[in-house]
């Protein structure tokens, strides 16, 4: 927790205390349902909380922003953002039942109101936001083709509607295709080893209506 504190040292008093209640929430919650692996849930804050937050040292989302977390599993980046940006609405997505119940309870035991949660597949999702989030759930191509349609044509934000994806190593490939993202090294907000080789890239998404 104190790392988060060290990162973000202006946290509203309600803020400290939610991120100090998610260890032993997914403590509790990952004995039942297993949704952090057990080397993970040691260093949760360094390999989830942190790194989940490493998208609001990227952008200040504003208030109303709509937020969508695609394969959130646990919840991550999702319910760290929702946390540290309450007056947001985030919509966090997984097709795995058990997983978006440990959702649900980590955002009852938070009494986080910004958050609502679907057990489907993010195809199956008929909205648009101004951004969409995600974390270690599908190469780039697949992903764009599942958000296609799903970002919101107004630009409320100085970096460009569209996605924001926590990825690792080398994206050379990957990305070959897509010539407007931006990568950006973790390693320049964050000094722990752990971030060493991770990445948050964003991809504008264009609105064709
Ligand atoms: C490796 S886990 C990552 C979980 C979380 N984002 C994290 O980083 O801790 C990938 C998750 O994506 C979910 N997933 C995969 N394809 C999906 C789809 N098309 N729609 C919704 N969820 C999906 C899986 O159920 C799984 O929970």
């Amino acid at each position: 927790m104190n790392l988060v504190q060290h990162y973000f040292p202006n946290l509203t008093e309600l803020q400290v205390k939610q991120f100090e209640q998610l260890e032993s929430l997914y403590k509790d919650w990952n004995l039942k349902i297993n949704v952090v692996s057990r080397k993970d849930i040691d260093e949760l804050y360094l390999r989830h909380v942190l790194h989940s937050l490493a998208i609001a040292k990227l952008i200040t989302f504003k208030p109303h922003a709509k937020i969508m977390d695609v394969g959130t599993g646990g919840g991550f980046p999702g319910i760290p953002l929702a946390i540290m940006f309450p007056e947001c609405n985030f919509h966090l997505v997984d097709s795995i039942a058990k997983k978006i119940k440990v959702v649900d309870e980590v955002v009852e035991g938070l009494g986080l109101t910004n958050v609502k949660t679907s057990h489907c597949r993010v195809e199956e999702i008929n909205d648009t936001y101004d951004f969409i989030v995600s974390r270690a759930v599908a190469a780039m191509p697949t992903f764009v083709h599942w958000i296609k349609g799903k970002i919101a044509k107004k630009q409320n934000h100085e970096l460009k509607n569209g996605i924001i994806y926590l990825k690792g190593g080398d994206l050379t490939e990957e990305l070959q295709d897509y010539k407007t993202a931006t990568i950006y090294n973790i390693t320049d907000y964050f000094d722990e080893d752990f971030y060493e080789t991770k990445k948050i890239v964003h991809l504008p998404i264009k609105w064709k209506g």
